[in-house]
């Protein structure tokens, strides 16, 4: 059952429209994340399901029940902000218990419910520590522990991890999917990191101006990204007008192979940096070596074709060619794909 759903919900501030009838579900123990670019709706989104922000039309249900007129404190959901907002005047154990107080708990289920949490989320025995003794990992940690603590039914996450370095968010990331995953917990998350939501979610949401651009699972998206804006949000650079016949795409780079199936007539052809293969000059598209960037193992090459626009390609550390190199360039069908011209 979903957990959450949202149906044509709306938010326009003044002439500015924020959301546009966004239609969205969370199924219970998944979590969805919602990206996009900045200023796309995500925090609108987020603040209108905790109900720090009423919707001009559409309706948010929680568990089935319209949450029309019904307070945040009410709502039994959880909100971790991006920038953790603790407190720094309390220590570990009164920021994971802030919850718990509020709800009225008891000592001795406080003791025992922050020393859990502090347990599940890598911290065990940080109770007394001072908030401005802690890294940003560690405080990334205990504000996660004090959203959990109240066990709200959904947990919203406003790009949970945007403070932190990449290393530490790629580990980080893998923890929480674990967490949430043992848990139950069901979590909608915004972020504008594509490998983030990608490693984290169920489900991805991108947004485009307050609209939803598409939805599905990250192998879904990431496989067919619905438009040449998604694509592009996504990091492929690879895209180029073309005419479709058959398995023949008519492009700027010359006549491109398509898998069968593929949408006929005009379209966006993708070419996955993976599918583009650099062999000697005069086999293929002519093209020059601009630049190539190093990453672990692989190299990004990108590349100057003589006609058309420029791409990249995903090389062996051992195929690389030089800068300034003349090469032939050919493109495999399976890593092509056709969208949509918008
Ligand atoms: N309180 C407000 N008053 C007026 N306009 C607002 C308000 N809050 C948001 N907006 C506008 O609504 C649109 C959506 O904003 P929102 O903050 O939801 O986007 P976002 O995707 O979360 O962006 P970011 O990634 O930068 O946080 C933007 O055009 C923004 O300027």
């Amino acid at each position: 059952m979903a957990l959450l759903r949202l149906e044509g919900v709306g938010v326009r501030f003044g002439g500015r429209t924020a959301l546009d009838g966004v239609d969205l579900e969370v199924p219970e123990h998944r979590t969805v994340c919602v990206l996009g670019p900045s200023g796309s709706g995500k925090s609108t989104l987020l603040r209108v399901v905790a109900g720090l922000q009423r919707a001009d039309r559409g309706r948010v249900l929680l568990a089935g029940a319209d949450q029309a007129g019904v307070p945040p404190h009410r709502r039994g959901v959880g909100l971790m902000f991006q920038d953790h907002q603790l407190f720094p005047q309390r220590d570990v154990a009164g920021n994971v218990a802030f919850g718990l107080r509020m709800r009225g708990a008891g000592r001795e289920e406080r003791d025992r419910r922050v020393g859990e949490l502090l347990e599940l989320v890598g911290l065990p025995g940080a109770q007394r520590r001072a908030v401005p003794t802690l890294s940003g990992g560690e405080q990334q940690r205990v504000a996660l522990a004090r959203a959990l603590a109240p066990q709200p039914k959904l947990l919203m996450l406003d790009e949970p991890l945007g403070q932190l370095d990449r290393g530490l968010r790629e580990r980080l990331v893998t923890e929480l999917r674990g967490l949430f995953g043992r848990l139950g917990t069901t979590v909608l998350a915004v972020t504008h990191d594509q490998g983030e939501a990608f490693a984290l979610a169920d489900r991805v949401v991108v947004m485009r101006d307050g609209r939803v651009a598409q939805s599905g699972t990250p192998l879904e998206v990431w496989g067919r990204p619905a438009s040449q804006f998604v694509a592009r949000f996504l990091g492929f650079d690879n895209l180029v007008d073309c005419t479709v016949s058959g398995t023949r795409a008519d492009t700027p780079w010359g006549a491109v192979e398509v898998p069968a199936g593929e949408p006929q007539g005009e379209g966006t052809l993708l070419v996955r940096p993976s599918g583009v293969r650099v062999g000697p000059e005069g086999e293929g598209l002519a093209a020059t070596v601009e630049a190539r960037t190093f990453r672990a193992g692989r190299v990004a090459v990108r590349l100057r074709p003589d006609t058309g626009p420029g791409l990249e390609a995903d090389c062996a550390l051992g195929e690389v060619p030089p800068e300034g190199a003349r090469v032939g360039l050919r493109f495999g069908a399976g890593e092509t794909v056709v969208l949509d011209r918008v």
